[in-house]
């Protein structure tokens, strides 16, 4: 197993800088997902390490030995990486087995050596009893398995993924999420995953680098993403919630319940510092009187099943997100509580 070192790359398309000076260090083993919005340079990136694609600065080095850089360039097939695909690419006039066998008869393995080796990669991804059906007889989800094992079957240092559900439903999705953290258990291999599904990559990954206009946002497990987010970009890609203005904190401060609720009460021009409130901390009170400091306007309700999704509106115009467990009417006046806070930096 090899870390990966991505040292300040950039890549640029003419005057575009697809990716710009992106630095990340990924440990042996850990599953990282690249995430953000369309054209955020994630591919790019994911095919620089691949080697499909060269630098215009800057260095990736796996394990101590250097792949790309200024005057080196180690080409695919001698990186010891395997890449899967949105499409999976599976030859549809070849048996399962024979898809997971390819890159081994490429390197001229054969005998029992490379039944083993297929055997064993199809048993990672539990498809044994599908070896010798014809990928046209799987399911969308079972050729997403064949394309793994298919890129386990050379015990890769890194397995790349780009964006491997994308062309799966909902459901099927959520069951893939599974395979994909089973196969990571399994094979402990370095992975990158990119993806725009927040998520998705916070079901998966070790950690995540937010991406934005070819530059890291912020790098970070899925917890300080959800609990920390740097900025209030950050903060409106991952996850629910609310960024409203108090008269308190500074960027990175927590607020507790009654600093947040007395910089909320503040008078406008005193509220200069945007507070990302997440609808888990606020607790809604439906008989709204004049005795409540923050009082809101039912604006939506949404049905989720196990909760409401209220959408409310504060007196001071600002949109506030909350759960309640019952059904509340719109335009129906409510008193809250905000029971904690997290101070953003300013969007750059
Ligand atoms: N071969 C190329 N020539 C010129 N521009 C390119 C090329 N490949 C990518 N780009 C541009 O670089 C930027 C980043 O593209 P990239 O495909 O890496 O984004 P992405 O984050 O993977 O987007 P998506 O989620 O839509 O796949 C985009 O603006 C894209 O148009």
């Amino acid at each position: 197993m090899a870390g990966l070192t991505i040292d300040r790359v950039t890549k640029r398309f003419g005057e575009q800088r697809a990716v710009d000076a992106l630095s990340l260090d990924v440990e042996p083993g850990e599953f990282v997902a690249l995430l953000g919005p369309s054209g955020c340079g994630k591919t790019t990136m994911l095919r620089m390490l691949a080697g499909f694609e060269s630098l215009s600065e800057g260095e990736i080095h796996l394990g101590g030995r250097l792949l790309a850089g200024l005057d080196q360039h180690v080409p695919p097939e001698q990186r010891n990486m395997a890449m899967v695909f949105q499409s999976y690419a599976l030859w549809p006039h070849m048996s399962v087995a024979d898809n997971v066998g390819y890159p081994l008869k490429l390197r001229r393995r054969s005998g029992e050596a490379y039944q083993r080796q297929v055997a064993k990669a199809l048993a990672m991804v539990a498809l044994e009893p599908y070896a010798q059906r014809s990928p046209q007889e799987l399911s969308g989800g079972q050729r997403q398995r064949v394309a793994l094992a298919r890129c386990l079957v050379t015990d890769p240092d890194v397995v790349l993924l780009d964006e491997p559900l994308a062309n799966l439903d909902r459901h099927l999705r959520a069951a893939m999420e599974q395979s994909f953290r089973d196969f990571h258990r399994r094979t402990r291999a370095t992975l990158v995953y990119v993806t725009h599904d927040q998520s998705e990559a916070m079901a998966l990954a070790d950690r995540i680098a937010v991406m934005r206009e070819g530059r890291l946002e912020q790098w970070a497990t899925p917890q300080t993403l959800y609990r920390r987010p740097r900025s209030t970009w950050v903060a409106s890609f991952i996850g629910q919630g609310s960024q409203l203005k108090v008269a308190a904190g500074r960027p990175g401060q927590r607020l507790e319940e009654a600093t947040l609720m007395r910089g909320l009460a503040a008078i406008a021009t005193e509220r200069t510092q945007t507070v990302l409130v997440r609808p888990e901390h606020v607790t809604v009170l439906p008989d709204s009187s004049s005795f409540h400091a923050l009082r809101a306007r039912v604006e939506g309700v949404t049905f989720r099943g196990e909760r409401y999704e209220l959408h409310l509106c504060l007196e001071s115009g600002e949109a506030l997100m909350a759960y309640h467990h019952e059904a509340l009417t719109e335009g129906q006046k409510v008193g809250l509580t905000l029971h904690e806070g997290w101070c953003l930096e300013p969007d750059a």
